[in-house]
């Protein structure tokens, strides 16, 4: 089906819009008329612009207020559609957006408001114009898709039928089964976007936090599976009022849209990109840095030993159990300091990972690798982060690395393997990194939650896969922060957490200090046997549950933009600790030190 997404969906100028929606492969456009009168472009000028990039101009969206209104409000109203048919013919657009009415001296009449839009689309149709009728969901008498077709069905005319909106449909809470007693071609639109759950002002909910679909609570597939029953051919457009990309740069905003629009119409039947191939475990994590000592410290303390060289390149391999880390000192990755670059996922079909990424429009990496190297497919995903798919038997990467002859950890208690990764977001593209971990990956993505900062507040959500052996933790702060707080981290598994936590501390390896009335609570809550809350009150160990079982984890300073986590599940506990992530902020704040920034080189 064509594609379309509306000007207001993205940042920037008209021509910076057209340009990023054109890249990420729209056929088409809804042109808002503020993007269009902030343009120093003519209208003609604009068709042209749009015939070079190959984008049709699907929607025109300038009427407002126009029906059921006085008899001279409505030859005034007239007056001003004509202006716009003229302009449309510039234009080279079709079809015209009408809202319902919000203007407070609009009559609650039906058959007022039938006969003023008939009359408009007559107008209209003889600009070889249709006119599209939408309720909008706070509209002064039109609120619900049903009753603006029930007014469309009764003006009767050619040139008018209706345009849905998923937003105003199912914040309304309407049954969108009733689309399918619309006929086909008298729906002249259709426009998607999802928004998170639950609800505030529809109207401010509808003008600040629309997102794309699959980005929210709505189910814009299922009303779509209706809307394509009545036979409608049109195009599926993008219609989203959202603060966040409003900002964000229009080119990979318009990638995140077109992509979403690819996982709905996959959840529809009517795109077949190739089957997601679900990652099975994490290969290995890369971390870079220019200066490897306190990183290397730092794993030595927790466990870890350098177990083999690349042959080609300054990377280390330093392994624990299952957990594999790279260490890449080479000079290229050297920029921002000792961060998390890369992951490696295990992937029972690697070849086949890389043409869904890339069907839904992953960044495809070039394989920067020495002749010799096992050809890894890898892609970016939205923070940057490298994603390798690795053979799951670790046949192809761990072959270009040369033990160096340490064997790998065995000292119990220690590290088992990777539990999870947590990625910090750049801002803008928290709810893209959801999205693109569910679709392009397979992952499902858990429900976001908000945790107290002491300067601001921290968005996560967690992507898994069914298992639990791969599981990502995505964050994002509400306001610009401090790197050496909102760092990356990595959160290892480990069977005895008191006795990981004891050694780290014996190799003279601080842990994370917690507050002492973060255990005063805890012992208020719950009860514990005896001596066990000292324990953790002298390490720094951390405690939760849930209907599973428990979660005891504690943290290690910060190194550049990462730290690391030790973390204990019993019982099949699955959270995150998420209930302890304020005190962990405001302990991160507090030993910020000159240290902990200048070890960024
Ligand atoms: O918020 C609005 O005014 C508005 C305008 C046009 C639309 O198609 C819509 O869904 C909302
Ligand atoms: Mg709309």
């Amino acid at each position: 089906m064509r594609t379309s997404i509306a000007t207001v969906s993205l940042s920037g100028t008209l021509t910076e819009k057209l340009t990023a929606a054109a890249r990420a492969g729209f056929d088409g456009v809804e042109i808002f008329e503020n993007d269009l009168l902030a343009s120093p472009l003519t209208p003609r000028e604009i068709r042209a612009r749009c015939l070079d990039l190959g984008l049709g101009i699907d929607l025109y969206q300038p009427l407002r207020d126009i029906e059921a209104v006085p008899a001279e409000a409505f030859a005034r109203n007239l007056r001003r559609a004509r202006h716009k048919f003229e302009l449309m013919g510039e234009l080279g657009a079709d079809t015209v957006l009408v809202c319902s009415s919000v203007d407070p001296e609009a009559i609650d009449d039906d058959a007022l408001a039938a006969a003023q839009l008939r009359e408009l689309a007559d107008l209209a149709q003889g600009f070889g114009i249709r006119v599209a009728y939408e309720a909008l969901a706070w509209g002064r008498h039109v609120s619900t898709y049903d009753h603006a077709w029930r007014i469309v069905e009764a003006a009767g005319h050619p040139a008018l039928g209706t345009c849905l909106d998923s937003f105003h449909i199912l914040s309304r809470g309407s049954d969108p089964k009733g689309i399918e007693d619309i006929p086909g071609e008298k729906i002249f639109f259709l426009q998607l976007a999802d928004a998170p759950l639950p609800a505030m002002d529809v109207l401010q909910w509808s003008r600040h936090h629309r997102c794309f679909p699959g980005q929210g609570g709505f189910d814009v597939a299922g009303l779509v599976r209706h809307v394509l029953r009545t036979g409608y051919d049109g195009p599926l457009s993008l219609e989203v009022f959202n603060d966040v990309f409003r900002q964000a740069e229009a080119a990979p905003t318009a990638v995140d849209a077109r992509r979403s629009l690819l996982v709905l119409q996959e959840e529809v039947g009517v795109a077949q990109p190739p089957a997601p191939v679900v990652p099975t475990g994490v290969a290995f994590a890369e971390l870079v840095t220019a200066d490897a000592e306190p990183l290397t410290a730092l794993l030595g303390g927790l466990g870890f030993t350098r177990t083999a060289r690349h042959r080609s390149k300054p990377v280390d391999l330093w392994q624990q159990g299952e957990a594999r880390l790279l260490v890449n000192t080479g000079t290229a990755v050297r920029r921002d300091g000792t961060r998390l670059a890369a992951v490696g996922l295990e992937s029972p079909d690697p070849p086949g990972a890389a043409a869904r990424a890339e069907a839904l429009l992953a960044p495809v990496l070039p394989r920067r690798r020495a002749p010799k190297d096992a050809p890894l497919d890898a892609v970016a995903a939205p923070d940057g982060t490298e994603l390798f798919f690795c053979d799951a038997r670790l046949a192809d990467w761990r072959a270009d690395f040369e033990d160096v002859g340490e064997p790998a950890a065995v000292a119990a208690p220690g590290v088992r393997g990777i539990d999870h990764l947590a990625l910090t977001q750049p801002w803008h593209h928290f709810d893209e990194a959801a999205l693109f971990h569910r679709g392009v990956l397979g992952l499902r993505a858990e429900d976001s939650v908000d945790v107290a900062d002491p300067y601001g507040l921290q968005r996560s959500r967690a992507v898994s896969n069914a298992d639990g052996t791969v599981r990502i933790v995505l964050t994002v702060q509400a306001a610009p922060g401090d790197d050496t707080v909102h760092a990356q981290h990595i959160a290892f598994a480990t069977d005895d957490v008191v006795a990981a936590a004891r050694r780290l501390r014996d190799a003279g390896v601080p842990l994370l200090p917690i507050p002492a009335n973060y255990y005063d609570d805890l012992a208020a809550r719950h009860e514990f046997a005896d001596g066990e809350l000292e324990t953790y009150r002298e390490l720094g160990i951390l405690y939760d549950h849930d209907e599973h079982g428990t979660l005891r984890h504690c943290y290690t300073r910060t190194v550049g933009r990462v730290f690391f986590e030790l973390l204990q599940r019993d019982g099949g506990h699955r959270g995150y600790g998420a209930r302890n992530a304020p005190v962990r902020l405001a302990a991160q704040h507090a030993v910020r030190t000159p240290t902990a920034l200048t070890s960024q080189p």
